[in-house]
């Protein structure tokens, strides 16, 4: 073990494993979650060859294989909660993309929330056997954002009761899904539905796409790869055009829109119902940011700790890179951003379970907030997780830039999360629409519950209007701080709702005026996540009973509050005084940086990176790990170098 890892843990105030259980909501879930991670990575059969070293070809090959022993362990050890099937694949994932990933992120989740009990009992054993294997098949090559412009039809013809689906134009191709091109015989296909001669919308299909005996494309199904991709080598995102592919009525997805046998159609209570999937999604990816973050930081930290470069003081031994300010103001805010998300992450999954549990019950009011917090708070973590994996990796120096680091295949695998399940500037701009919306309502005298709740306020503060109300903050106190982003939200959503009206006073369209208004817009969205982040990363604080964990979470709740205030110090007061402040915190986090990062619990095994390794013990392992290149296996590689030298 490293001498200077050692002391780090040494020196920390807290038990790390306190934090843990914590994290993991009782010590009794830390248990459950490192037994099923051991499975795995006690599994001679997940002990394969470095992708890093495999052809793209090769990659999938293996995918598929490690993914097809998954589902046999997972039935052998009797793993059926979603929760423990997800830290299971979790693990295994560590060094591989699974074949099957949108099988279980979106086909299953979309047949068990849109199918009619009866659909679920044909469809839910093929699935969750895996005889069914399958992806959800939305975007196409003209439209991923404006779904409302989809091309891809399904007609209904009453005479044999089937639907005939067509993809009419090179730009309908459904072009991006997951396992599409090779892996899945059949998807969710959404497709604008024609009955009796009319349009009713995008609604979703089961369409079987290959042969479920010899897995060949079926008659009217071109399907295939899209090629290589910036990350996600293993996995065939595809293509698929249909041409008068038919299927039974009774594969379109009925829980909520229906077409009767005769042709006719009965609408559904809400028609954004179809787009649920999507929804769920969104809530997840925000502890996936959390996640990347958090392993990002784990490696950065870790290393930045055994590192020892330059000089400090003159003629003294070079410090670890971890005591420069500069290391830590890069690093330290990001922890901080790690601990928020990790909250926010579990703040959004149960928000999703209660709402959707109320919409089961045909209880719909609280859908737009629902569908306005997941696509903000997606956006926002996933940007920020993003651009602070890169920061870890530069705060690596060189070495960060090796794949043994781990943190290219962090970075290749997050950042489509900014692009996928909704680009994130057009899911700013829909949690604008309803931010505006509460706005209005507001100032028409509603009461508005919720987060958007600080937006009453407003009306009581009247007539001096938010915006030129000062920002006061007493930078020591998390209930202050969460005043001032609430109070830079209100500000910030009163702006663009503004900006709206006064574009609608020089009488363009309400579109234009969206259009001319977007950048506040998105600033409004953006502010509003930023005080939900921070609200609930103090709420938490209130449930922590241990005095050593409260202690240093809340000195990083006020670090990541009081470094959001630098970053966009536009919208606040007292900057100087907050920089002091901010060093300050810096100074009382570095005995516990190596703790913090600890307690986020990954193993060796799972964050698959020589600099980020437990031990410390990174120039030995990258030293073994560079002797792997298939380069090294000849100690001349290429003849025409040789011949060249020769010539000389
Ligand atoms: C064996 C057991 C197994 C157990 C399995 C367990 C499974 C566990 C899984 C756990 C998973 C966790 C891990 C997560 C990892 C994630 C990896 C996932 C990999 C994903 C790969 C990628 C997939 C994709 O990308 S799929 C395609 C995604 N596409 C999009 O997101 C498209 C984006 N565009 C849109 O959503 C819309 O078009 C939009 C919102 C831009 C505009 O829609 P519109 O119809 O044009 O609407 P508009 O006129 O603007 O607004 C009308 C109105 O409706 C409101 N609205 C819009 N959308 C919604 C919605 N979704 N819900 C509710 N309301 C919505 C909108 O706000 C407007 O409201 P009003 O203002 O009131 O009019
Ligand atoms: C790795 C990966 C996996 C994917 N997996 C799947 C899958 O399994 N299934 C599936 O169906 N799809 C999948 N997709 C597709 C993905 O959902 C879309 O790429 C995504 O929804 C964005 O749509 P787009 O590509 O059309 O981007 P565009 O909408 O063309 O975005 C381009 C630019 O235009 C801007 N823009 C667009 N509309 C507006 C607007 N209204 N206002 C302001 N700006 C706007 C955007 O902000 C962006 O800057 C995947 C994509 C990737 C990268």
């Amino acid at each position: 073990m490293n001498p200077d890892i050692c002391r780090e843990r040494e020196n920390a105030t807290f038990n790390t494993e306190t934090l843990t259980n914590m994290l993991d909501g009782s010590a009794e879930k830390t248990r459950r979650r490192r037994e099923i991670e051991s499975l795995v990575i006690n599994d001679p059969d997940f002990q394969h060859d470095d992708p890093n070293f495999m052809s793209r070809s090769e990659r999938y090959d293996a995918a598929v294989k490690k993914s097809s022993q998954m589902i046999m362990k997972l039935r052998d050890y009797g793993i059926s909660d979603p929760e423990e099937i997800y830290f299971y694949k979790r693990t295994a994932r560590r060094t591989f993309h699974e074949a099957f990933g949108l099988h279980y992120t979106m086909f299953l989740p979309t047949l068990y929330s849109q199918c009619t009990p009866e659909q679920q009992k044909k469809w839910l054993p093929l699935a969750e056997n895996f005889k069914a294997l399958g992806t959800y098949a939305q975007t196409e090559l003209g439209h991923g954002t404006h779904i409302r412009k989809l091309e891809t039809t399904a007609t209904y013809d009453p005479s044999t009761q089937e639907f005939v689906l067509n993809c009419p134009t090179v730009s309908s191709i459904k072009w991006w899904p997951g396992g599409l091109g090779k892996t899945s015989n059949h998807a969710i296909v959404l497709a604008q539905l024609y009955t009796l001669g009319k349009c009713h919308g995008l609604h979703a299909f089961i369409v079987p796409i290959r042969c479920m005996k010899t897995h060949q494309p079926l008659p009217g199904v071109t399907v295939g790869d899209i090629g290589p991709k910036f990350g996600f080598e293993e996995v065939d995102n595809g293509y698929l055009k249909l041409e008068n592919v038919r299927i039974p009525r009774e594969n379109m997805l009925m829980k909520y829109a229906q077409v009767e046998p005769d042709g006719s159609y009965l609408k559904p209570p809400s028609d954004k119902l179809t787009y649920g999937t999507m929804v769920f999604i969104r809530a997840m990816i925000v502890g996936e940011s959390a996640r990347a973050l958090s392993k990002s930081c784990t490696i950065a930290i870790r290393y930045s700790a055994v590192r020892h470069q330059s000089e400090l003081r003159p003629g003294e031994p070079e410090p670890q890179i971890l005591d420069y300010q500069a290391q830590q103001y890069k690093l330290f805010p990001l922890l901080a951003a790690a601990y928020a998300f990790t909250f926010v992450g579990q703040y959004m999954s149960d928000t999703y379970h209660r709402i959707t549990g109320h919409i089961n019950q045909g209880d719909f009011s609280q859908l737009p907030e629902l569908h306005a917090l997941a696509a903000g708070l997606k956006a926002f973590t996933t940007w920020t997780a993003n651009a602070g994996i890169e920061v870890c990796r530069m705060a690596c120096g060189g070495h960060g830039y090796l794949c043994c680091s781990g943190l290219p295949d962090i970075y290749v695998t997050f950042t489509p999360t900014c692009t996928y399940e909704g680009e994130n500037t057009v899911m700013m701009l829909q949690t604008a629409r309803f931010l505006v919306k509460c706005y209005r309502q507001a100032r028409e005298g509603q009461q508005l519950s919720g987060t958007v709740s600080y937006l009453n306020e407003q009306q009581r503060l009247q007539p001096q209007p938010v915006s030129s109300r000062p920002t006061v903050v007493n930078i020591n106190d998390l209930a202050s701080l969460v005043e001032a982003y609430k109070l830079r939200a209100a500000k910030l959503v009163e702006v663009a709702a503004k900006s709206l009206q006064g574009e609608l006073q020089r009488s363009i369209s309400q579109e234009d005026a969206w259009n001319n208004s977007s950048i506040e817009l998105v600033r409004a969205s953006d502010a509003h996540c930023h005080y939900v982040v921070v609200e609930l990363f103090a709420a938490k604080l209130s449930e922590i009973s241990d005095t050593a964990v409260h202690s240093v979470l809340n000195t990083l709740a006020l670090l990541y509050a009081l470094h959001g205030i630098t970053l966009n110090s536009g919208d606040f007061l007292q900057l100087s005084q907050i920089t002091q402040r901010i060093k300050a915190l810096l100074v009382e986090i570095r005995p516990n940086a190596v703790a913090l990062v600890d307690s986020f619990d990954y193993n060796d095994e799972m964050l698959n990176s020589v600099l980020g390794r437990y031990d410390g013990n990174v120039y030995e392992s990258m030293f073994e790990w560079a002797k792997r290149s298939p380069l090294n296996r000849t100690e001349v590689r290429s003849f025409i170098i040789f011949n060249i030298i020769q010539k000389k």
